[in-house]
């Protein structure tokens, strides 16, 4: 069973511990990237990487700024800075362009369509593919690969999806998202709602998809669960950047609680 972390009070200054170095070759690259709501800066700048194939998750308590960040690159809020993916400056204010060149958000709290069935839904992902038999034949073969990642959902295929399970919601959320083909994937807060059986069960289709080389953002609050698939681990408290953590130097719950209660 994992634990999920309560909400410090914390100071985002003087974190103790190691800072994992970046990525010899990051694919996605922010440089001193910030966010801000109207004249609320939510995120200060910083620099974020995510290198080929790694599995990057961005851990902290609540209001930390975990799904601003998500947010700042995809362009979705006002934000300072540069976000670079594979080599190219990502247009600011313009998500469906950032979406077209593959970086894809599962957004918190889904965001599917409950009154559409599973296969509407899964059809929607697959926008990015566009129109005629080629991109027919790529949108076949995406979802018998959704199918395989997550066989409930090809049980499910005429049932609305507001009438699924949480965890079933979650896997549509996570398959509409793979039929716009990804480059990467940004995911907010998968297990938020979801016992912890299923989160493990969705976590490690995300390890799966990983592994199959697609790079991934996990942002989480399961911060155990999270820091098992991570390559590394960004520490966000109130709005800032507070360490970059090796997973394999933080495994236990009473060295993670160092760095949120720091
Ligand atoms: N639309 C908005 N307008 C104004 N402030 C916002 C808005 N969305 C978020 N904020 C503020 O920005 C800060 C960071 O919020 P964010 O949602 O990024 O945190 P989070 O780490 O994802 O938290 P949680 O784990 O609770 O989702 C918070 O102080 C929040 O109140």
């Amino acid at each position: 069973m994992t634990a999920a972390f309560r909400s410090p009070a914390v100071s985002p200054v003087a974190v103790p511990g190691p800072s994992a170095s970046g990525p010899a070759a990051p694919v996605l690259a922010a440089k001193g990237l910030s966010a801000r709501y109207g004249q609320v800066q939510a995120l200060a700048p910083l620099d974020f990487e995510v290198g080929s194939g790694e599995l990057v998750a961005v851990l902290g308590p609540n209001g930390a700024g975990k799904s601003t960040l998500l947010r700042a690159i995809l362009g979705l809020v006002a934000t300072g800075g540069e976000v670079s993916f594979q080599g190219t400056v990502l247009p600011r204010r313009n998500p469906a362009a950032v979406a077209s060149r593959g970086v894809v958000l599962v957004p918190e709290g889904r965001g599917i369509f409950g009154p559409m069935t599973v296969a509407e839904n899964l059809e929607l992902g697959a926008w990015s593919l566009g129109g005629g038999r080629r991109s027919r034949v790529a949108q076949e073969r995406r979802l018998s690969w959704v199918f395989e990642l997550f066989p409930r959902l090809k049980e499910r295929l005429g049932q609305t999806a507001g009438s699924m399970s949480g965890g079933e919601q979650q896997m549509l959320a996570i398959g509409r998202a793979l039929m716009a083909d990804p480059k990467i994937l940004l995911l907010d807060e998968p297990s938020l709602g979801l016992a912890p059986r299923v989160t493990e069960e969705i976590l490690e289709t995300l390890g799966v998809l990983n592994r199959s080389g697609l790079p991934v953002v996990l942002v989480e609050q399961r911060a155990p669960s999270a820091l098992k698939l991570a390559n590394r681990a960004y520490l966000l408290s109130l709005g800032r950047l507070a360490a970059v953590l090796d997973p394999r130097e933080v495994q236990s719950h009473d060295q993670l609680a160092q760095y949120y209660f720091a």
